[in-house]
């Protein structure tokens, strides 16, 4: 479904992918990991269309996406959930959540589906972003991205900084969308919860992939874990 091959990006003078691949099957949830400034956000980013691709090849059902504007990617039926939420502070939570909902043919999501996902936004749908937790904050996020019904759905530190409670919600929220079929990759740190939500794991060192496997064969290996994650 999603292919990235040999995919080089940096910022002004700076390169931080040096030909990083990984392929994401229909159905299947798959982990970028890895330590802090080894290049995951900026991987979403050139796949979304926010950082210009300096190399390589994004494919998403066969078509080149690489270099198409934001908007055109989106449509396509790539959904993000970025890190720090980014969601519109002066307006109210239904207003955030319709306000790039693109309602599909035959589409899975919509409001009510959404506020039955986190009852939490349907008892705050008229109040003002700004008013809700951090916690809530970012299952609007969610929410948000799923209303655009997309068929591949991005997640960048969707549980950092949460409370537990609110982070267990979180991760309710993604083994249903799981179960439902929804194809996935999350970026997190917390292994515990991913091992049995992630099919297969990349570990990013450096703007490449250096290893890829299952939960299981990260599990199985200490020093692999070690050298690359810190744990
Ligand atoms: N807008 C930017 N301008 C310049 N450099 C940036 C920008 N965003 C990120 N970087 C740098 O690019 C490198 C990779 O950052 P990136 O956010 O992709 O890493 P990451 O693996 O997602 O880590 P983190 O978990 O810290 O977000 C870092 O050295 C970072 O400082």
């Amino acid at each position: 479904m999603l292919t990235v091959d040999g995919l080089e990006a940096g910022y002004a003078q700076s390169r931080v992918l040096f030909g990083l691949s990984f392929e994401a099957r229909a159905g299947e949830v798959i982990s970028l990991i890895g330590r802090n400034g080894m290049g995951k956000t900026t991987t979403v980013r050139a796949i979304m269309g926010m950082t210009r691709p300096r190399g390589g090849r994004i494919s998403f059902d066969g078509r080149a996406i690489a270099g198409l504007a934001p908007n055109v990617i989106a449509r396509l039926g790539l959904g993000l959930v970025p890190e720090g939420r980014r969601i519109f502070a002066s307006l109210t939570v239904e207003e955030n959540l319709v306000a790039t909902a693109r309602p599909r043919p035959g589409a899975q999501w919509n409001l009510e589906r959404v506020v039955a996902l986190f009852p939490r936004l349907g008892e705050r749908r008229r109040q003002s972003a700004r008013t809700l937790s951090g916690g809530e904050q970012q299952m609007l996020a969610i929410g948000r991205a799923l209303l655009t019904n997309p068929r591949f759905l991005i997640l960048d530190e969707a549980t950092e900084g949460l409370a537990p409670l609110i982070r267990a919600e979180i991760w309710r929220c993604l083994h249903e969308l799981k179960a439902a079929g929804q194809t996935i990759l999350v970026i997190d740190k917390n292994l515990a919860e991913m091992a049995t939500l992630v099919d297969r794991h990349h570990i990013v060192e450096k703007g490449r992939v250096v290893w890829s496997g299952t939960p299981g064969d990260l599990n199985r290996d200490a020093a692999l874990a070690h050298r690359y994650l810190g744990v």
